[in-house]
């Protein structure tokens, strides 16, 4: 297997959700710092917001809070959002950065009361870890085992009361005790195109750029339902407009900046439409295996699979079956080609996935 192909590929995507290095300098400027800032992710923001006013009326911590969703959906804002409404400072890790129980002992050592610790990929750290993690969250009282062999000795340690906020983008992935023992979990969903036209609208306010309606559609449709790419996108329009044109974004400076950055109307980049195109015109719609389909694109499979294959079937382009990939219907209208006959070999017809 070859994963960091499949990490570079998708590191250097413009439509990728993971966090680049660009991302970091300016996400921190971008993040809504309250509630009512967040936009969109109604029913997570109502939730949470009881759970938070509750705790607050309590005069207590809030529970520990466990958000779940895809890269790029506001998990780390959230989790800010978390301990600025109960004023309270965060400290932030992530699950590989805990390989060992005292990694983690050190830091729950030094938590102060009410703290948040916001653990990012959560369902990646160490099991020794994760089991300390049971009982500190449970108890806020931790074991830490001096010396070795027969002779070592758990000493407890309290701890002072703090708020565990969670992130995984696999809660499927979490032990059910580590799940149990949230207070509250929040699913965090895609964002519709119009709350991702007030997200574009909120951050070229901050980056002081101009973009009028019809501009922020244009670049919300083609942000794949999440904010990060949004506000990328947003940036390199923001370039073309102030380089090709008056500076102002519009629909047709954002169609045109995108156009020379390969994201097509509907957010397919240059990877995406070569697995469609090869899946459509090289093997009539599918289905095909996933290997042949890679060395169609001349990818790795783990590229096609990891990196262009979840949107495709998201966006309900193509299909996974037990006979190979599959193209539907909107996958030929959307590369402009006509299907071939229904009755013309490994065709539609076949699949079922197609209307009449
Ligand atoms: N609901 C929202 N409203 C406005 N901006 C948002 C929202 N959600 C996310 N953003 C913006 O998107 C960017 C990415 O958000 P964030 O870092 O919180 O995502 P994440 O889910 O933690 O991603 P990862 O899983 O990769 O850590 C931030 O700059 C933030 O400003």
């Amino acid at each position: 297997m070859n994963w960091d192909d499949a990490d570079n590929a998708a590191a250097d995507r413009l439509v990728g959700a993971v966090a680049d290095s660009d991302d970091q300098a300016v996400e921190a400027a971008l993040r809504p710092r309250d509630l009512d800032e967040f936009v969109g992710q109604e029913r997570v923001r109502e939730q949470l917001g009881l759970v938070l006013q509750a705790a607050r009326k309590r005069g207590g911590t809030a529970d520990h809070v466990l958000l779940s969703g895809a890269p790029g959906l506001g998990k780390t804002t959230l989790s800010m959002i978390i301990a600025a409404e109960m004023g309270v400072p965060i400290r932030i890790t992530s699950g590989p950065a805990i390989q060992h129980a005292g990694d983690l002992a050190s830091i729950l050592s030094s938590l102060t009361e009410g703290e948040v610790l916001f653990l990012d990929e959560i369902h990646r750290m160490s099991r020794p870890a994760e089991e300390m993690l049971y009982m500190a969250m449970e108890d806020f009282r931790v074991d830490v085992i001096v010396g070795k062999g027969p002779g070592a000795t758990a000493i407890p340690l309290e701890l002072p009361p703090f708020t565990l906020v969670g992130a995984t983008t696999r809660a499927g992935l979490l032990p059910p005790p580590l799940r149990d023992r949230f207070g509250f979990t929040g699913h965090m969903e895609f964002y519709a195109p119009a709350e991702l036209e007030r997200v574009i609208h909120r951050s070229a306010g901050l980056l002081d750029v101009v973009v009028d309606a019809a501009g922020a559609a244009e670049i919300a449709g083609r942000s794949r339902g999440t904010p990060r790419i949004a506000n990328r996108l947003l940036r390199r329009v923001r370039d073309y407009a102030q380089v090709r044109a008056d500076g102002t974004i519009t629909r047709q400076t954002a169609a045109a900046a995108l156009e020379v950055y390969e994201v097509d109307a509907r957010g397919l980049d240059r990877l995406d439409r070569a697995v469609l195109h090869a899946l459509l015109t090289l093997f009539g719609g599918g289905p095909v295996g996933l290997s042949t389909l890679a060395v169609a694109v001349g990818e790795e499979r783990e590229t096609v699979e990891e990196v262009a294959e979840p949107f495709l079937v998201r966006e309900g382009l193509l299909a996974r079956t037990p006979r190979g990939r599959v193209a539907t219907g909107a996958a030929w209208a959307h590369l402009g080609l006509a299907p071939p006959h229904p009755t013309g070999g490994a065709g539609p017809g076949q699949t079922g996935l197609f209307g009449p």
